[in-house]
C-alpha cells in the first residue's frame, strides 16, 4: 500500500498474549488506591449493572482489591423502567456476593422525576439519576473509589456520535478516565475482551435489550457504523478514535488551564455576575475569544453555551450596533457596556471593585 493510502487504524493487531480476565485485572490493579497498613482499608464501589462490562469490571475488583490491600464492594441502580427491573437487579447484586464483594447496595431511583437532564429523555434523565445514586452510595459507604465499566469501545462511540452532532473539542474528547472519585479504569479495553473474561470465569453477562435497539444511535453506530468503518478503514479504528479522544483531552486540559489564568486577569467582578474586557476578547483570535465566553459562562454560571448562543454573545465583541441584552439559558443575561461585556442573571452592568 503506497504511504500516504496508509492509516493509523490499519495498524496491525499484536497478537493476544494474556487472557482476557488477566487484562481486565491489570487495567483494575491500575486505578486502586494504595492500601493503609493501620487504618480501614479503602473502599471501591463497582458500579454494576450485571452487563458484560461491569460484569468483568466487578470480577476483577473482587481479585484485586484485597492483593492492594483494599475491599471492593458493588452498587446496582435499579431506574425501574423496565418490567422485570427489581430482579434484575437483585440477580446482579446476587453475582456481586457469590464475587465476594461486599457491602452490596441496591438502590431504586425514580427516573421521571431526575431533575435538569429530564428534557434530554429518560436515558439522560436515568444516567444523571444513577450518577446521583452511585455519589451517594459512595458517600454513605465512604467509599474512595467507585469504577465504572465504560470501555473503549464506549469511547470510540462516543467520539462517532460527537462527530455526527458537529461537536467541539470538549465533547470529542469522550468520556475521562477519572472525574472526582469516579473512575474508568476499562477505557483502553474492547468490549469483545469483557465479555470473554466474563465467559472465562463462568459468568453470564446480563444483556440489556437497549443495547440491541435500533432505534438508539448509539446501537445503530455500534452495530452498523464501526463494522464498516472497520472493514474500509482497518480493525484498529476503534483504538484510534479513542486515541483521537485522548489527544484532545490533554489539549483541552491545557487548554483550559491556560484559559483560566488568561480569564483571572481580563474579567472584574459586576453585580450579580462578571465582567470580561471587550479590548483583551478583540486582540485575541475568534476561537481563543469563544472558548473564554463560554469557559466564563460555564464556570460563573454553570451553564453550557450552544455555539450559536457562544456566536451571539461574540458578535457583542466585534458586531456590536447598540443591540440589547442577550438571553442565555439560565437566566443570564450577556450585555455589551462600554468597555466591557457584563454577563449577570439581573441584567445590571455595574462593574464592581476588584477586592468585591
Ligand atoms: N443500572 C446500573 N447500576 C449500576 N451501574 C450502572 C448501571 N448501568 C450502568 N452502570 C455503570 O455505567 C457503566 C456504563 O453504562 P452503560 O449503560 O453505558 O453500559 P452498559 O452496557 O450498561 O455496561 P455494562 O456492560 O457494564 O452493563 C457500566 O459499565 C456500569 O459501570
Amino acid at each position: 500500500m503506497p504511504p500516504d493510502q496508509q492509516t493509523d487504524a490499519a495498524a496491525p493487531r499484536r497478537p493476544r498474549l494474556t487472557p482476557p480476565i488477566a487484562d481486565v485485572r491489570r487495567a483494575v490493579r491500575g486505578v486502586l488506591p494504595a492500601g493503609a497498613e493501620s487504618t480501614a482499608s479503602p473502599l471501591v464501589l463497582v458500579a454494576l449493572s450485571g452487563g458484560a462490562d461491569s460484569l468483568a469490571l466487578a470480577a476483577a475488583a473482587a481479585f484485586e482489591a484485597p492483593r492492594a490491600g483494599c475491599r471492593a464492594g458493588a452498587v446496582v441502580v435499579d431506574h425501574g423502567l423496565q418490567a422485570g427491573s427489581a430482579d434484575i437487579a437483585e440477580a446482579a447484586a446476587a453475582t456481586a456476593r457469590e464475587l465476594g464483594l461486599d457491602p452490596v447496595l441496591v438502590r431504586r431511583v425514580e427516573v421521571a422525576s431526575a431533575g435538569p437532564a429530564s428534557a434530554g429523555g429518560p436515558e439522560a434523565s436515568a444516567r444523571d439519576a444513577r450518577y446521583a445514586a452511585l455519589d451517594a452510595a459512595a458517600l454513605e459507604t465512604g467509599a474512595a473509589l467507585v469504577l465504572l465499566g465504560h470501555t473503549l469501545d464506549d469511547q470510540a462511540e462516543t467520539v462517532l456520535l460527537g462527530l455526527a452532532r458537529g461537536s467541539g473539542a470538549a465533547s470529542l474528547s469522550g468520556m475521562p478516565a477519572r472525574a472526582g472519585r469516579n473512575a474508568r479504569p476499562l477505557l483502553g479495553i474492547r468490549r469483545a475482551t469483557t465479555r470473554q473474561a466474563c465467559l472465562d470465569a463462568g459468568l453470564t453477562p446480563w444483556d440489556d435489550p437497549h443495547n440491541l435497539d435500533p432505534a438508539y444511535a448509539r446501537v445503530r453506530v455500534r452495530e452498523r457504523v464501526l463494522p464498516v468503518l472497520e472493514t474500509e478503514l482497518g480493525p484498529g479504528i476503534a483504538e484510534a478514535l479513542a486515541r483521537t479522544a485522548e489527544h484532545l483531552r490533554e489539549d483541552e486540559a491545557a487548554f483550559s488551564e491556560q484559559i483560566e489564568e488568561f480569564i483571572e486577569e481580563i474579567c472584574e467582578p459586576a453585580e450579580a455576575g462578571i465582567a470580561i474586557s471587550v479590548g483583551a476578547l478583540a486582540a485575541n483570535p475568534a476561537a481563543l475569544r469563544q472558548r473564554i465566553i463560554r469557559h466564563v459562562v460555564g464556570s460563573e454560571f454553570g451553564v453550557s453555551l450552544s455555539r450559536a448562543q457562544t456566536l451571539e454573545v461574540a458578535r457583542l465583541v466585534t458586531d456590536w450596533h447598540g443591540q440589547g441584552p442577550i438571553d442565555l439559558p439560565g437566566g443570564v443575561l450577556a450585555t455589551r457596556a462600554g468597555r466591557h461585556v457584563v454577563l449577570s442573571t439581573t441584567g445590571s452592568t455595574e462593574i464592581l471593585p476588584h477586592d468585591h
